[in-house]
């Protein structure tokens, strides 16, 4: 059932999306442990994400990709007083149930694990806790947010360090905003038909011309200016995982990659935070994963 309350009790959609609000702007940092933790709250993360491993090595080592360990979520927000997000598989709901029950501030419904149910995603409104997902463009963003979801991330392509599909998809999501701006009031039923989302959210897009939720980017950002970029392409915000703790020196990269999501319409300080890094994560190129290996087309 969707709750359009305007109210802020608990659980309402107004504290749910509120708290991502606060969080525009900033960097939101994958962390496996307690110690990654504080190197991101450090750096000036605005919250951090507890997930069993970066997308890297989940890329890398295969196998089924679940919630973290609870003692390791509990070690995690032992350990900073910024926001704890942490995944669940998608369709996951007795995941997303164990960490409502953890008392984490976010729950990411997340195609980088493995999804536990390939046709439901999670009924998000039966949560008092608010909910992130993952999309490609605007249809599966509505969807989502039809569901329950508080904020939205553009997928990107996880644990590659290329930043293409971060671009492709935070474009995508934008121009198809752009596009349902330009139509006529009659034309916007079809559009709901080709968006395969409900037609009071494709009408509310037309009239305000942005999402109801705050929108990130995320997958592939390894350097200041791939976050600086998704800044200026019109991200409320970057998620950064592997393109950090893949690389040669997190504390710098960490810092340097905040520093230029906030200024990121700076080239000079952009500059400045990309000298003396160390060395980027390798990563690979999209354009040499075969179609399995991509965790942008889980979730539909
Ligand atoms: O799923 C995510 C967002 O919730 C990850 O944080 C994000 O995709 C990380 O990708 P990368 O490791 O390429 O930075």
């Amino acid at each position: 059932m969707t709750d359009s309350s305007l109210t802020s009790s608990v659980g309402s959609n107004r504290v749910k999306r509120g708290l991502a609000e606060m969080l525009k702007g900033g960097v939101i940092m994958d962390v496996v442990n307690a110690d990654q933790a504080r190197i991101a709250e450090d750096a000036g993360a605005v919250a951090v994400m507890a997930l069993e491993r970066v997308p890297a090595d989940i890329r890398s080592q295969g196998g089924v990709a679940r919630m973290s360990d609870p003692d390791l979520i509990d070690g995690i927000r032992a350990a900073v007083s910024i926001p704890v997000m942490a995944k669940a598989r998608i369709g996951h709901f007795v995941e997303a149930q164990v960490l409502q029950a953890l008392d984490v501030d976010y729950i990411d419904e997340s195609e980088v694990l493995s999804p536990a149910d390939y046709v439901n995603h999670i009924d998000k409104w039966n949560f008092t806790i608010p909910f992130v997902c993952g999309a490609t463009n605007l249809g599966e963003a509505l969807r989502r947010i039809n569901e329950g979801a508080a904020m939205i991330r553009s997928k990107g392509e996880a644990g590659t360090g290329d930043v293409s599909e971060a671009t492709k998809h935070i474009r995508k999501i934008l121009g198809e905003i752009r596009a349902l701006s330009s139509l006529a009031p009659d034309e916007l039923y079809v559009a709901a038909k080709e968006l395969q989302a409900p037609y009071e959210l494709v009408a509310e897009i037309a009239e305000t011309g942005k999402l109801p939720v705050v929108l990130f980017t995320a997958g592939g950002v390894a350097t200041p200016a791939d976050a600086a970029m998704m800044m200026q392409l019109g991200a409320d915000g970057v998620f950064v995982g592997s393109g950090v703790f893949k690389s040669g020196d997190p504390v710098k990269r960490a810092a340097a990659i905040v520093k230029a999501t906030t200024f990121y319409d700076d080239p000079q300080v952009v500059a400045e935070a990309s000298r003396g890094l160390g060395e980027a994560m390798v990563g690979i190129n999209v354009s040499d994963l075969a179609a399995p290996h991509r965790l942008s087309e889980r979730g539909w």
